[in-house]
């Protein structure tokens, strides 16, 4: 009789779910696509497309196959839009907390919790204010000498009498460093071997269906997540201490910020908050930054006549200064090819595909309805890579951000509207701060020249990106 019942369950389940599904809401005019498999929709072929590293052509064959401007498909057990083009992200950049508001799949909800991400309408609003009083460039800019001095550290330990070194785990502990030291303080190198294996389990769960189950990638990840939040919930208590006995500064970290910092309200962020949010920024703020030196390092051994005009322009920001004089804000502000030349890694290989919005009521847009509820997503590539925005899209240009740059909305990595990516400043900072000191002291070779990047969640090299380095006499 148990065995009986437990056989059953599962086969009642999948029928409650197939009912579910099929009594969805059905909207009259809603934009061409597929919905893919019952439950499921199209998840497994997105997941699969962005692992092989073939989601630009998931997203360009629907847009040509339905209609390039929207087209719907099914993700992770909910119908979706995916607005394509400048006029789909403009959409979406603009009718934030109107038409539509930000969304993210559960995965994401349920490790990132109370976090900002997860936060919509006012509270997102004081929160992300209360997060830029400290990541804004009048800030940020102070920290520059600091960063100066974590970066030639990293490349004295972990490049510096090294014939090879595979980048992609490498960087991680230059982008880790530095979020562990602007945004708690921590110098510990030892910290980051420990953390990183956790920061690994946690991205890994990121995105995709929240089975928690042993063996499952979302179970590691809550794991992973839990056991970072212990931590923090050490490092909170004791700076608690230090800010009390006035060990610590209000203003040396976006820790003690959090902790001395009400919102415009007057409320402070509870501590399970301010947990959830050290967390987001531990993880946003070093695994795309991370992503996005693994790529820069790709194109640089790649185009030679790039690298050596980044190599030219650093050393005229070395020459006028004097011997071992940390590089300051006013120094980067200069480095205004080499940021053209991360731009341009940021259109071609965006660590980020994209991000998501629900619908919060009926609305019309390109002709269709879209239904109360529904997700909706816009990606990097269908603007990225659009001939019309972009001519001769494949080729690696740099000259395209200079002048006016790139048509509004066509360029999107960190996003746009009120829910932009708060973390640009910090990542402008952090990569051309590394790109200085790596071009000043080696060039480089890959090992494997046709080594494929895909999306895990985040854009990585599927080997690592072994290189063989040549440091300069
Ligand atoms: C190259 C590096 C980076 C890229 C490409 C990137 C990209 C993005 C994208 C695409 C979004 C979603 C925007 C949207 O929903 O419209 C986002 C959100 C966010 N990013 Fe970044 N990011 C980067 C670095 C950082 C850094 C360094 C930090 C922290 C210091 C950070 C913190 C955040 C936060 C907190 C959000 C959520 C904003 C909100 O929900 O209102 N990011 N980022």
């Amino acid at each position: 009789m148990e065995l009986a019942k437990l056989l059953a369950m599962p086969a009642l389940l999948a029928l409650l779910l197939l009912y579910l599904h099929f009594m969805r809401r059905k909207i009259r005019n809603g934009p061409p696509g597929s919905s893919g498999w019952p439950i499921v929709g199209e998840t497994f072929k997105f997941i699969s497309a962005a692992r092989e590293g073939t989601l630009v052509r998931f997203i360009q064959e629907r847009m040509e196959r339905y209609d390039s401007r929207v087209f719907k498909t099914s993700f992770l057990g909910d119908p979706m839009a995916v607005f394509c083009g400048t006029a789909g992200n403009k959409f979406l950049f603009s009718n934030e907390n109107k038409n539509v508001q930000v969304w993210w799949p559960s995965s994401i909800k349920k490790l990132l919790r109370s976090s900002l991400v997860n936060k919509v309408g006012d509270e997102a609003k004081m929160t992300r204010r209360l997060l830029l009083t400290f990541l804004n460039p009048e800030i940020l800019r102070n920290f520059v000498p600091k960063m100066d001095t974590i970066a030639q550290i990293h490349i004295n330990t972990h490049w510096q009498g090294k014939e090879q070194v595979v980048v992609h785990s490498t960087v991680q502990k230059y982008t880790y460093a530095l979020a562990c030291s602007l945004f708690l303080s921590i110098e510990d190198p030892l910290h980051d071997s420990k953390f990183s294996s956790r920061f690994h389990r946690f991205l890994k769960g990121l995105v995709g269906f929240t089975i928690n189950l042993p063996g499952t990638r979302f179970h590691q990840a809550m794991k992973a997540a839990n056991e970072i939040r212990e931590e923090i919930k050490k490092i909170i208590k004791q700076r608690k201490v230090d800010l009390e006995e006035k060990r610590a500064s209000p203003s040396q970290d976006i820790l003690s910020h959090l902790l001395a910092t009400p919102d415009s309200n007057g409320r402070f962020l509870t501590e399970i908050e301010i947990m959830d949010n050290i967390l987001l920024l531990l993880f946003a703020g070093h695994d795309t930054s991370r992503s996005t030196l693994s790529s820069l390092m790709r194109y640089l051994a790649q185009l030679p006549h790039v690298y050596n005009k980044v190599l030219a322009e650093q050393v005229e920001i070395s020459r006028a200064k004097g011997e071992g004089e940390s590089l300051q804000w006013e120094d980067v502000q200069k480095m205004k090819y080499s940021w053209n030349v991360a731009s341009e890694v940021l259109r071609l290989s965006p660590p980020v595909t994209g991000a998501y919005r629900e619908a919060l009521k009926d609305f019309s847009y390109a002709d269709y309805t879209i239904g109360k509820g529904w997700k909706l997503h816009w990606t990097t590539c269908s603007s990225h890579v659009d001939p019309r925005l972009f001519t001769n899209p494949e080729a690696f240009d740099a000259s395209r951000f200079e002048g006016a740059g790139p048509a509004p909305y066509s360029y999107v990595p960190f996003g746009g509207g009120p829910r932009m990516c708060l973390g640009l400043e910090f990542a402008r900072l952090e990569i051309l701060v590394f790109m200085h000191h790596i071009v000043k002291q080696f060039k480089w070779d890959l090992v494997n020249p046709n080594e494929k990047f895909k999306y895990d969640p985040m854009l990585e090299p599927v080997n690592g990106l072994p290189v063989l380095l040549h440091p300069h006499h």
